[in-house]
């Protein structure tokens, strides 16, 4: 994964993606551009984490080395890259759940919601317990919590598990949870962390309709996927990480191109 890696930013507006371009057949219709005042603004961010080295030193692992993008706000923003790139470690920093290690990371006033995968759930306490404790994480109080606890039970849709300790939950179940909760919360910035492909087909369909809805509304939102149909579909603009650089910003079909020239180089290389 070392070596040099070059960035190309496009700017917005000379998109070759869904943003002013031409309407691909079978796919959303296209969202207006996205204008004016951004979110959140990265430039050369990094990060990394400390590393276990022999039994007891430690040293630093850099995840994320230089990562620059803007978010704007009613956009919805693709994130690419291949496994261990650091998609999710970025989608941490731009919930504020984490912050960079150089460079400069700049939320504009926006509450962040991490839809991720038992992002946060402390596992001895109930499914209703969680719904709390992840409202108190996000900024709600007790009772905006109280007033959006049943329709986050009724998205859920776990029946009496949802008062049972979440270590006894699936996979599924706790993607189920963690979906429900970030997406009743509403927050002015959605971050969906690959959740699109998870859960039984019932819910999956269910999850991704009210995604599309909630993104449909000029929501802003990033979201990490590997899958360009995805990319696709939902995103006006995609960024691409390689090597915790972001190598490509720009259009969405160009990033996927650029993905898969990435893609075929790394197996060229193999
Ligand atoms: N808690 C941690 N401690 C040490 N290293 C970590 C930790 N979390 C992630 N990493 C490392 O940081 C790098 C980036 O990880 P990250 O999970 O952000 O990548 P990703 O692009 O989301 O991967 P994937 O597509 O497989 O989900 C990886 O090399 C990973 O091993």
């Amino acid at each position: 994964m070392e070596g040099t890696v070059s960035s190309r930013h496009v700017p917005v507006g000379s998109s070759d993606g869904p943003i002013g371009g031409p309407s691909v057949a079978g796919q959303a219709p296209l969202k207006v551009p996205p204008h004016g005042a951004p979110a959140i603004s990265l430039r050369n961010v990094g990060f990394c984490y400390s590393v276990r080295r022999g039994i007891f030193g430690r040293s630093r692992k850099w995840a994320l080395r230089d990562i620059s993008f803007e978010l704007f706000h009613g956009e919805t923003l693709g994130i690419m890259g291949r496994n261990g790139v650091g998609k999710s470690t970025l989608l941490r920093l731009l919930a504020g759940l984490t912050e960079p290690d150089r460079g400069e990371l700049i939320n504009h006033g926006c509450s962040c919601s991490l839809l991720a995968l038992q992002a946060g759930f402390v596992l001895y306490l109930t499914g209703r317990e969680n719904v709390f404790l992840s409202g108190m994480t996000l900024g709600l109080s007790k009772a905006q919590m109280r007033d959006r606890l049943e329709d986050i039970r009724a998205f859920a849709d776990l029946g009496e598990a949802f008062d049972q300790p979440v270590r006894t939950y699936s996979t599924g179940m706790l993607a189920r949870l963690g979906f429900s909760i970030a997406f009743q919360v509403s927050p002015d910035v959605l971050l969906i962390d690959e959740v699109l492909g998870v859960g039984d087909e019932n819910f999956r369909e269910k999850s991704a309709t009210a995604l599309r809805d909630k993104i449909g509304q000029d929501k802003t939102a990033v979201v990490v996927s590997h899958s360009p149909a995805s990319i696709l579909e939902l995103c006006d603009r995609a960024v691409l990480v390689d090597q915790g650089v972001s190598v490509f910003v720009g259009g969405t079909r160009e990033c996927i191109k650029e993905y898969q020239q990435l893609l075929n180089k790394a197996a060229k290389g193999r």
